[in-house]
Parts: C-alpha cells; structure tokens; sequence
C-alpha cells in the first residue's frame, strides 16, 4: 500500500474506497486487425493495419494541414493552451511509469484482477521512451487526492477566497457588496445565473448584518455544491456491453489521449479487458502517445499510418475487440479542427460506422474539455454535442488556471454527467467528480474530516 494518508484519513477513505498498489500486468498481445467489415462505407483500408496511407476521406481536415490552422474559429478562444506548449513531441505521458492502482470496489473482478497480478510483467521497454521511464521522484504517490485537489485548484479557489475576503471584513451586506461579490462570481467564470443564485442566498436573511468571510465560503460552497450534485456521475460501465465502447472526442490539446491512458489505467485495475484504438489519426506523435500508454497499462492498441480512414479504424477495433473478449474498447479522435463541417463529418461518420458493427455504440461519448479555456469550453459543448451526442464530460488541467468556476457554469447550462477531473498530468490525478469536494475546493473550504 503506497498511498500516503492525506491529511484527512477519513475523508480519503470516504474518497477513493480502498486501493492497493500492483505491478504492471502482463502486456497482451497487439491486436491484428479483424477481417474485412461486411458494410463497410470505406475502401479496404479496413483490412489490416499496416496496409499503405489511407487518406481521411470524410473530413476536410488533412494531415498535411499547418497546425496552427486545426481550430476551428469558434473554438479559438484567446487562451487555449495549445498542446505543444506542454509536451513539445506530444508523445510522452510527462509522468513516471503510472502505479497501478488496484480499486477494490464492487466491479473487481477477482478472477481476472488475481490472474493479472501473477503475472507482472512488464510493458515491452523498446516502445516506452527512456524518458518516460525514467523514475522521477513521485510526490504525487505521497499525496491524497483532497490534497491534489485543493492544490490543483489553489489558483481558482484563492482568486475567489481573496475577493470574499476583501469584500467581507468587517463590512454589512449592502447592495454595493452584493453587486461586487457577484462581479467576481461572473469574473471566476461560475456563469450568470449561478453568481446570482449564490448572492441571493447569501443576502438572504442578512442585509444589512455583518457576516464573516468564512460564512460567506459556506454559503458559497453549499451553492454551488448544489448545482454540482446532478451532474456529478459516476461513469457506468455496463458489463452487458461487450465491448462497453467509449469514444473521446475534443479539440486539440484538451487531453483526450491522456485521459484515455488514466482511464485505461483505472479500469486494468478493475479487472477490465482493455483496448485502445488511435483514431487520432491526423498526429503520427497521438498514435504513438496512444501506444506508449496502452503498453503502459498492458492495454493493446490498434494503430494505423498516420492520415488512415479513423471510421474504418475504429469500426476494425470494434470489431477485434469483440473477438477478442474485450470488456471496455477507448476510442481517440483527432482534435485538430479545421472547419465545423470536417469535425462533424469525421466524428458522425466514426459514430455511423461503428453503429453498422453494433447499433447501440458508442455507449459512452465523452467531451475532453481544457479548464484553462474557461468560457470557450461552453461553445465547445455545444459544437460536440450536435456532432457526436455527448453522454458526459471530463474537465482536465484544473491545476492550470483560475477559471475552474466553468465547471459550474458548464453544470448549470447543460446539466451533462461530469465524470471525472483532471488536476495534472500524472496518472493519479485523474479521479472521479464529487460535488462536495469541488465544491469545498473551488470556495477554499477544509474537507469535512
Ligand atoms: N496540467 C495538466 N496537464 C494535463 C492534464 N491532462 C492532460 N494534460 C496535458 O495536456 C497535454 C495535451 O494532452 P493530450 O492528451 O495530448 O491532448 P489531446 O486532446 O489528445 O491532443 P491532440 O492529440 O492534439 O488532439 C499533455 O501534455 C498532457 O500531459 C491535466 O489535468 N493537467
């Protein structure tokens, strides 16, 4: 058991349920692609993947594209980190190899989780960059996930806490005071109504009283843990889904391939037979991204050349995966978007092709959204609900930014499944969403104990 005690044990405990740490898995064999799709709209790039380029043949998008044209103009928010800003080859997950977390909750799989863990062995060292295995001390191994959590968000929590605090010492409720805390609920980006709701609840009753600083981070805290709580669900992986099939879509640099490794991570510890499929096929760096996770978590990738047809790629996955007992096939799309015709185009086509092989996937869609985009991620949900059907969401790099009040915005707007947050770039630091904790993180509030 590697897992340090957080500060509030009891708390964790609540958190995470128990884990356990485990050694890599026995990597598995890399996938070969299945047979010929019988309604397969594409040529016969299908086949096998290793077959010569296939060009994209929905999309206008092309590989070839400058990639400072990928976005598409409404997405193009001024500050969209861009992913070549972090991880300049877009190839190494920036963290030491990933502990493999064992969940002991009601999902385990004891038969699979116990043959797994006979069977260490580790992932092929030819495919992991040396730089990606080196161990780099871990801090993040020695800490709790309320720990990772509050620091994580420390810029939006104290941008927040400090504007509470300036407004509420030792001054009444007036309307001066309310206009300006609401001001700064709309500068953190908690959205219009939210703001509104959260100075109502906080004048009522007290107008013209004093009230502490510290009251006003509960009332704040309560609100907005209010408007959380219907959104934060947990992902459900129907066991009766065989592949259960999870596509990620998102833009560029959001953390899609990332989070498909974290993911895949968690549900190898579960027990779960795991698959990957590159989709992302517009960045050769994605794919090989997407290998060096898949052999990180002992999950086979299915990959082809970069520019290949990623609908005829993901339709084989589905296919292999099925043959192949896979229990939970991830599915990467590119995020390089030129125009919001080719998005739609390219991610319709991946979901009608898919559809062909097994009418009800995907069975989750998840939007991958960068919390440092702040008020752009709202346009981003719109634009990818209309062309993939999201079922729910994940917000990554809340440690990047003061603007994690979009979540909230994001809650009360679209009322989407959160299921899950990311708060840095190693493999544990990507938990599932819980109202409360957010909500205690965002106001600058201790954790219950
Ligand atoms: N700080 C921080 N960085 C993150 C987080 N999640 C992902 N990243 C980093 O964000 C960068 C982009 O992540 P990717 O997974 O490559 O993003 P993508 O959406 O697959 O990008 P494309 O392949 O270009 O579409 C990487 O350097 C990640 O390590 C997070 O929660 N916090």
């Amino acid at each position: 058991m590697a897992e340090t005690k957080p500060d509030k044990p009891g708390f964790f405990s609540r958190l995470f349920g128990r884990k356990g740490e485990t050694q890599p898995e026995a990597a598995p064999q890399t996938p070969q692609a299945g047979g010929e799709p019988e309604a397969m709209p594409s040529p016969p790039a299908t086949a096998a993947d290793d077959l010569v380029a296939a060009p994209p043949t929905v999309t206008t998008a092309s590989p070839d594209t400058p990639e400072e044209n990928k976005t598409v103009p409404e997405l193009a928010g001024a500050d969209l980190q861009p992913v070549e800003g972090l991880d300049p080859e877009g190839v190494s997950p920036q963290e030491p190899l990933p502990r493999i977390v064992t969940e002991t909750g009601p999902q385990l799989r004891p038969d699979i989780a116990a043959a797994d863990l006979a069977n260490p062995e580790p992932a092929p060292a030819e495919v992991v960059p040396p730089s990606a295995l080196e161990a780099k001390p871990a801090p993040d191994e020695k800490r709790g996930w309320w720990q990772r959590l509050t620091e994580g968000m420390r810029r939006t929590s104290s941008s927040l806490s400090d504007s509470v605090t300036g407004l509420f010492t030792k001054r009444k409720l007036d309307d001066a005071t309310l206009q300006d805390l609401e001001d700064a609920l709309i500068q953190a980006d908690l959205g219009v109504p939210t703001a509104m709701r959260i100075t109502e609840a906080i004048s009522s009753g007290r107008y013209n009283k004093e009230i502490s600083p510290q009251e006003v981070r509960t009332i704040l805290a309560s609100e907005v843990e209010k408007t959380l709580q219907p959104v934060a669900q947990a992902l459900h992986i129907d066991r009766g889904k065989k592949p259960f099939v999870i596509l990620m879509v998102g833009v560029n640099g959001a953390g899609k391939t990332t989070t498909i490794g974290k993911l895949s991570q968690k549900f190898r510890s579960q027990g779960l037979k795991v698959m990957l499929a590159a989709g992302d096929t517009f960045r050769a760096a994605a794919i090989e991204q997407l290998k060096v996770w898949g052999d990180r978590v002992g999950a086979p990738v299915l990959a082809r050349e970069q520019g290949a047809d990623a609908a005829g790629l993901a339709y084989d996955a589905l296919q292999e995966a099925k043959a192949n007992g896979t229990d939970v096939l991830l599915i990467d799309t590119a995020g390089r978007l030129q125009n919001k015709a080719g998005l739609m185009a390219e991610l319709e086509k991946i979901v009608r092709v898919i559809r062909k092989f097994d009418e009800s996937a995907p069975h989750a869609t998840l939007l991958v959204l960068d919390a440092t985009v702040g008020q752009n991620a709202m346009s981003q949900v719109e634009l990818f609900q209309k062309a993939a059907g999201v079922t729910g969401l994940v917000m990554t790099k809340l440690d990047g930014t003061a603007r994690g009040g979009i979540l909230v915005a994001l809650a009360a707007k679209f009322g989407l499944p959160v299921h899950f947050i990311g708060v840095g770039e190693g493999v544990e630091d990507l938990e599932p969403f819980t109202a409360g904790d957010f909500a205690k993180a965002i106001a600058g509030l201790e954790a219950t104990p």
